[in-house]
């Protein structure tokens, strides 16, 4: 069974926990603690935005994948910090889709 970029990620940052800060980014924004983390969130949230404007003006989206996979990616380590993850939130996006968490599954399995 492969692993989505989303579950080995997730991998990664449940190991980064407890890492050391000095050699991990990940590490370094669990041992500032969660206000560091939500500022980050906040900060790539603003980024993200104003890169959604520029790519409307240019008609370029590759800043806004770039600041988008930033919050992602700062989201997911939200997510860990507080013990949850990505899945769940997958899961909810399912459940108003009208999908089961099977389902939405199976559809993934069908498009690789
Ligand atoms: N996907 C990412 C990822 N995306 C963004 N970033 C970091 O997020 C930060 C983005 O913040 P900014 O653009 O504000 O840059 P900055 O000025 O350096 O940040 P601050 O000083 O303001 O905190 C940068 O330092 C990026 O390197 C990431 N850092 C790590 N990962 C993944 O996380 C894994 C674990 O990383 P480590 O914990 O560093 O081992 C890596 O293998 C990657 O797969």
């Amino acid at each position: 069974m492969t692993l989505s970029i989303l579950e080995q990620l997730e991998v990664v940052l449940a190991s980064r926990k407890d890492a050391d800060p000095d050699s991990s980014y990940v590490a370094s924004l669990h041992s500032k603690g969660l206000n560091k983390i939500l500022e980050k969130v906040g900060e790539e949230a603003v980024e993200t935005v104003l890169a959604a404007k520029d790519a409307e003006r240019d008609g370029d989206n590759s800043k806004l994948i770039y600041e988008t996979a930033d919050l992602w990616f700062h989201s997911l380590v939200m997510l860990s910090h507080l013990g949850g993850n990505h899945q769940q939130v997958l899961d909810e996006l399912a459940r108003r889709f009208g999908l089961s968490g099977l389902d939405e599954k199976a559809a993934r399995d069908t498009q690789s």
